[in-house]
């Protein structure tokens, strides 16, 4: 069963004022309810307001009353004392049925205080029958009405609970159980259904049901019902087309005569019927408490005490939910019920916020030739049912190779990258080797051309030993830098064809935007980090070496400047006579003399100055410093600093010269090499 229509709907409550009875008339009550209009009553109203439609003081008058409540309502509907059976049908159930034949469940209750006219209302006599008469007249007349279009099933079952317990008017017999079906909802096991030829055969029903049901005198009414009569109609509607998709509808009208509340003292019972006057406010209490709790809009989803009596386990589906639902609250007008119909009026008022989703009950059904294809279809939707574990864990799967493929992806990224960068940082650092091996290589070879200027010719030799020697194994290593920057240069295209397989990976995954726009984030960080490296790495390199060039420039000016007075006269002596002189000999002795004895001073400072740098927090040790110390040339020149101060200021146009030639060379080294670097713009 399958609902297509919902609709929102509040329970109507309608409310009917019985005229005063000859008892009534009789004591000379008051009359306490005030019909306004089709709307709205007042219930005691002021004295004055009485007075316009008769006033009669009434001896069960609240003495201890100060005023009168004056207590206005507005209902559905409010029928005064001169309204007919007619009429209420016509504006209460009659609505109702509509609902029925659109697949609706819908309930009309008579609920009111002992003697109020529920009986008369619902029921009626065979002159002036009531609701559950003409409401199935009227049903008959619809189904009659569709008959050309329409096949109709219908059942009726009448019953009623009586001391909690149930029982079949209809087969007299009980008492019955009550159980809830997940699929059919309440259900009265052993009650009998029957199936009506016509209206008439329900109220013939109704009146044999009536003979069966439970009635005592009470001082209140001489024809009591003590107990709750449910009479209910099940109507069953299917299309009588052809058409592959024919709705059958199902609905269930309840039609209920509630026993009347009563007060005992009023009743004045004893014994047995004191007992079931007992049972049946214990009920009606438990239908008030269902109301209450159906009304509280906080409690939508809480718990509705159904289960409290038999009566509201009965209705659980009659009242609220999936239900239309129609309460007729039976007052008397007189003073004699005055509080009877204050607390009817009170309940009423609160049965109109009982709000109803309602949903109509139809069953989508093929005929003929469509059975075949809904049962087809049914078969394939139980297939695809039995095989839904199957589809979500292909679906799940589908989902989480995606995901597996991302994080796969983002890994081997994030894999290829940090390869990279250390390819990268090694390419670097080669390079700058490279060119630090270049100037120092220069260095040698200026070092040399200096001491073949300067110093004697066994010296010269020496020295040009040592500079070969250095400058060969600044060779060899240039040679192994070279190799290990070719095999690094090989890791990069390497590296390069892995991500270029993983970047036509990821122009795959393409159609799927999101996963493609996570990847293609993902990689321009990875490029962005790689570049931001790249970039730490070549300044600290150029750092590096611009203090490499200065360290040297500076050695370099000083021992042009020591050297050149020297060279100078020994220069121009040779020039002039031809021959070295003794003084030259002395001179060039006591240079000499002087390069060894400061050799040893030359180690103490360059270590002094290896610790203040290591201190200063450059610890690195300078690339080549030992090699120059093995060498030993390069430890001889800076100690001419003390030589000659006196010709420390003179500046010789070829020692500018010398300087300048060196610091260019030095400069294009150290750029070239940057220029190196930057070749690498497309590694990103
Ligand atoms: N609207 C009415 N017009 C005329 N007579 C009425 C009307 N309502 C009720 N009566 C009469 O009042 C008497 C009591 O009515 P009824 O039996 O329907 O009350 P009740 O609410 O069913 O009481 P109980 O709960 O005790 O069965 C009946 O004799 C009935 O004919």
């Amino acid at each position: 069963m399958s609902s297509v229509t919902d609709v929102c709907s509040h329970v109507k409550v309608v409310v009917r004022v019985r005229p005063e009875n000859e008892d009534e008339k009789r004591e000379n009550f008051r009359n306490v309810v005030q019909v306004v209009d089709h709307h709205m009553l007042i219930f005691d109203p002021k004295q004055q307001d009485v007075s316009c439609f008769g006033s009669r003081r009434g001896r069960y008058r609240d003495i201890n009353k100060r005023a009168n409540k004056d207590l206005k309502f507005v209902f559905d509907h409010v029928f005064g004392e001169d309204s007919t059976q007619v009429d209420i049908f016509e504006n209460t159930t009659k609505g109702v049925i509509e609902g029925v034949m659109n697949g609706f469940n819908c309930t009309v209750f008579a609920y009111g205080a002992t003697g109020a006219g529920k009986t008369h209302t619902m029921l009626g006599s065979q002159n002036n029958p009531g609701v559950m008469y003409r409401t199935m007249k009227e049903l008959f007349k619809r189904m009659d009405d569709a008959k050309e279009e329409k096949e109709f099933n219908v059942a009726f079952s009448y019953l009623e609970v009586y001391n909690e317990q149930i029982r079949d008017l209809l087969s007299n017999e009980g008492p019955l159980a009550v159980r809830e079906d997940g699929n059919k909802g309440v259900v009265i096991q052993g009650l009998t259904l029957h199936q009506p030829k016509s209206a008439e055969h329900i109220l013939d029903a109704l009146d044999s049901g009536n003979r069966n049901r439970t009635q005592h005198p009470t001082d209140m009414n001489a024809t009591s019902s003590r107990s709750h009569a449910v009479f209910q109609v099940y109507l069953r509607q299917q299309d009588k087309s052809a058409s592959l998709h024919t709705n059958a509808c199902v609905a269930k009208m309840s039609l209920i005569d509630l026993a009347g509340s009563e007060r005992a003292g009023h009743t004045n019972a004893k014994g047995a019927r004191l007992r079931e006057g007992a049972n049946i406010n214990r009920s009606l209490l438990a239908l008030g408490n269902v109301i209450n709790a159906l009304a509280d809009p906080k409690s939508k989803k809480a718990h509705i005490p159904y289960r409290d009596s038999k009566l509201t386990r009965i209705l659980k589906d009659s009242l609220g939910g999936n239900c239309r639902t129609v309460m007729i609250a039976n007052v008397s007008s007189s003073s004699k019920s005055y509080d009877d119909i204050h607390n009817t009026l009170k309940y009423a008022n609160r049965a109109k916020e009982i709000k109803s989703t309602l949903k109509s009950n139809v069953v989508s059904l093929d005929s003929h030739i469509g059975q075949y294809a809904v049962i087809y279809i049914l078969v394939l939707c139980c297939e695809i049912f039995k095989n839904a574990s199957y589809i979500l864990k292909v679906i799940t799967g589908i989902l989480s190779i995606n995901m597996m493929f991302v994080s796969r992806v983002s890994e081997e990224l994030h894999s290829i990258f940090s390869g990279r960068v250390q390819i990268r940082q090694q390419q670097l650092e080669l390079e700058r080797q490279l060119k630090e091996n270049e100037l120092r290589q220069r260095y040698c070879e200026e070092d040399q051309l200096q001491v073949q200027y300067f110093c004697a010719k066994e010296k010269t030799e020496k020295a040009t030993c040592k500079f070969e020697r250095k400058i060969a194994s600044l060779r060899t290593q240039q040679q192994h830098i070279c190799k290990r920057l070719k095999e690094a240069k090989t890791c990069f295209l390497d590296n390069d064809s892995c991500l270029h397989r993983v970047e036509n990976e990821m122009k795959l995954l393409k159609t799927n935007n999101h996963i493609s726009e996570v990847l293609e984030k993902e990689l321009q960080c990875h490029r962005l980090e790689l570049q931001v490296s790249d970039l730490k790495q070549h300044i600290k390199q150029m750092v590096e070496l611009t203090t490499l060039q200065d360290q040297e420039n500076k050695r370099m000016q000083k021992m042009v400047n020591i050297l050149l007075p020297a060279y100078s006269r020994h220069y121009s002596s040779l020039c002039g006579i031809g021959l070295e002189t003794k003084m030259d000999h002395e001179e060039r002795s006591e240079l000499e003399h002087l390069v060894l004895r400061e050799r040893g001073v030359v180690w103490a400072d360059q270590e002094r100055a290896e610790l203040t740098l290591k201190v200063e927090g450059n610890g690195d040790d300078p690339k080549g410093t030992n090699d120059t110390d093995a060498l030993g040339c390069r430890s001889e020149l800076p100690f001419l600093k003390g030589l000659h101060k006196q010709c420390l200021h003179k500046q010789s146009h070829h020692c500018c010269n010398i300087s300048d030639c060196h610091f260019k060379h030095n400069k294009n080294i150290i750029f070239g090499h940057l220029n190196a670097s930057t070749q690498y713009t497309n590694i990103y």
